[in-house]
């Protein structure tokens, strides 16, 4: 969303000699994202530990910093150097009358704006660079940090909110840590040549316009405070608007299903309501901070041209001398406003940094094992027996475990079932097999290795996990089930198809295997990305599989195409299936019953039948839902 403010992107260097009107400093950078409702809005970090915090990110880069300050430097000096030059030529050239006199000095100015031009651009650009390299390396680093995440993390995240904190935050940050020291370096060197320069012209005069400096200090100061007020507003909306039109989107089959487009209208027109309004106020505060800073230097080029009228008036100054030092007067405001603005600057990035620290900070739920285990060779692939001991897990800011005592083992090969009601922690206990979660007590190893001292990737490469929504890249098919194996032939690609049933539709597709499909795709059906998933899974060639409800939200026609591809995916792999249809559970080598957090029974199919518990009253309740869709039942048929 576009900024209502004009917008010091890129840090620039002062360099034109002499132009018509003098270089206007940069009107504040964007105010960062206001923070998402209720994550409070005090800053926790001060700027300086906000600037020891992402100071960091511009090592390798510094050698170049150094030289578009040095260039900012020489840019300032070029332009003194025309602006005397100037007075030289109106004094020797123009008030003469003599064009011999022009020559000299024209040349010499010249060869001064050539040399501001060079090392403008030069500059320029490197800072353009140098800028554009941060906030790469910024959102590269918070977006591999997000990536780490647990999954309540994003539960408790709005994605839109996350986008503008990886786009608008991360800039915010960038102008305090290279623009802003850029900017700085440049209204210094600006600041100290021009003030040299006039007050070595008539330090009286230079004194006596010094002193109205500080009405621009006292501008800032008074429309800086209302000026951030109305630009985090319009980011908050601005923040709004991206979560809105992502939820809309990503739940599009939803909203039309429920005939809820009017209501996702007014949604995104309340928001943009409040984008406007924060916008338009916005707009009109900067407005009128330009047009009073207009006036103040209009005040201050008017006092000077008095008091040089009264000195030419008594023959104490000559009008090229005039006409310089209202130059540099000219050239000497806007820096001087660039420093007062720095301090905006720098407090406008720092709550940005304290919305990325929030990201930044959040510890990633798992972390590879310390130590040589993670440098060493890769270890071999597991043989698959898996052991839960005691496992209690409660999910962060919640009062009551998730998990309470469970306890299981499989060997490798075997088939756990894993069901019981709703909420009763089935999906938990499969989220700590992969380790997005670790247990808060109680441990899970893989042929006896605790998962926590596995290397996280070796861990991941012998689990994997097949869930009711099978993970779709915005990517050709062959890339969507090559992912499962990096590096895998297109013979691989293609028998991990066949085996998963996969091949013939996916050759029938237009472009066959080369046909790009997205998340949310309607190019394929569910049961369809499912089998595309089981083909990745079988490529993956995991000892160990999850598959939390990999037929649920599938019709039975579908779901009867997807058991026999899954029936192959799991014979020879440990497997665990967490699943509401008890079906399964005849063939398993186990089956575990789970009820709020804790193993309610666990056993063979047929004793926990005769035992007549909770058990035998879900299969009761399975076989009477069988019952009533019978006969278009086709996995029933299928598995029968
Ligand atoms: N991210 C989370 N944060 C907090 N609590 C959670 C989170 N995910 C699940 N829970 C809670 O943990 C408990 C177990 O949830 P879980 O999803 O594991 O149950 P389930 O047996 O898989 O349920 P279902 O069969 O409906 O999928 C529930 O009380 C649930 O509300």
């Amino acid at each position: 969303m576009a900024n209502a403010y004009p917008r010091d992107d890129q840090p620039t260097v002062q360099l034109r000699a002499l132009s018509s009107r003098p270089p206007r400093a940069g009107t504040p950078p964007p105010a960062p994202r206001e923070e998402a409702p209720g994550e409070g809005t005090a800053s926790r970090v001060s700027p300086a530990a906000a600037f020891r915090r992402f100071w960091p990110l511009t090592r390798g880069d510094r050698g170049l910093l150094v030289l578009v300050c040095g260039c900012a430097m020489l840019a300032a000096l070029a332009g003194t150097a025309g602006i005397l030059l100037f007075g030289r030529l109106t004094d020797t050239a123009l008030a003469a009358g003599s064009v011999g006199a022009f020559w000299g000095p024209a040349a010499a100015w010249l060869a001064a704006a050539v040399l501001g031009a060079v090392v403008g651009y030069a500059g320029n650009t490197t800072a353009a660079w140098l800028a554009e390299r941060f906030v790469m390396r910024l959102r590269e680093r918070v977006f591999s940090h997000v990536l780490k995440q647990p999954p309540h993390f994003f539960q408790r995240h709005r994605h839109g909110d996350l986008v503008e904190r990886l786009t608008g935050d991360v800039e915010a940050i960038e102008h305090m840590a290279v623009t802003g020291v850029v900017q700085a370096v440049a209204a210094v060197f600006g600041v100290l040549f021009y003030g040299i320069a006039a007050l070595w012209l008539r330090w009286d005069l230079a004194l006596a316009t010094f002193l109205l400096a500080p009405l621009f200090w006292v501008a800032a100061r008074r429309f800086s405070g209302r000026l951030r007020a109305v630009s985090r507003q319009e980011r908050v909306a601005d923040g709004a608007i991206t979560s809105v039109v992502e939820e809309a989107l990503g739940n599009v089959a939803l909203t039309q299903a429920y005939n809820r487009q009017r209501a996702e209208e007014k949604r995104l027109r309340r928001e943009a309501r409040a984008w406007m309004r924060a916008s338009v106020g916005g707009a009109r505060m900067n407005e009128a901070y330009e047009q009073l800073v207009e006036v103040i230097e209009t005040l201050c080029v008017l006092a000077v041209i008095g008091l040089g009228a009264w000195e030419i008036s008594a023959d104490r100054m000559s009008l090229g001398q005039l006409l310089s030092f209202a130059a540099f007067i000219g050239y000497l405001y806007p820096p001087v406003r660039s420093l007062g603005q720095l301090g905006l600057t720098v407090s406008a990035a720092t709550a940005g940094a304290d919305r990325l620290l929030d990201v930044l900070d959040a510890p990633p739920a798992v972390t590879d094992p310390a130590g040589p285990s993670c440098a060493g060779p890769a270890p071999r692939r597991a043989h698959g027996r898996l052991d839960v001991q005691n496992v209690t897990f409660t999910y962060p800011g919640t009062p009551t475990p998730a998990l309470s005592g469970v306890s299981f083992g499989a060997r490798p090969g075997e088939l756990v079932v894993i069901t019981g009601p709703s909420g009763a922690g089935k999906s938990t206990l499969a989220a700590l097999l992969p380790r997005f979660y670790d247990p808060d007590a109680g441990a899970v190893r893989l042929d006896g290795t605790p998962l926590s001292a596995l290397p996280l990737a070796h861990l991941r490469e012998n689990v994997a996990l097949l869930s009711q929504r099978p993970l779709v890249l915005h990517d050709t098919v062959r890339e969507n089930i090559a992912c499962g194996r990096p590096g895998a032939t297109d013979e691989e690609v293609a028998a991990a198809a066949r085996a998963a049933d996969a091949h013939d539709f996916v050759s029938a597709l237009p472009e066959g295997y080369d046909t790009v499909i997205a998340p949310h795709t309607t190019r394929l059906s569910g049961g369809q990305l499912q089998r595309i998933a089981i083909a990745r899974a079988i490529l993956r060639d995991a000892p160990v599989l999850v598959l939390d409800e990999p037929t649920t939200g599938l019709d039975a026609l579908t779901a009867h195409r997807v058991v026999a591809p899954l029936r192959r995916l799991m014979a020879g792999r440990t497997t665990l299936v967490i699943t509401h249809d008890l079906l399964l559970a005849r063939d398993a080598d186990q089956v575990l019953v789970l009820d709020k957090g804790r193993v309610a029974e666990a056993g063979t199919h047929s004793r926990l039948l005769t035992g007549g518990g909770l058990y035998a009253r879900l299969w009761a309740l399975d076989a009477e839902g069988r019952r009533a869709t019978a006969p278009g039942d086709a996995v029933s048929r299928v598995r029968a």
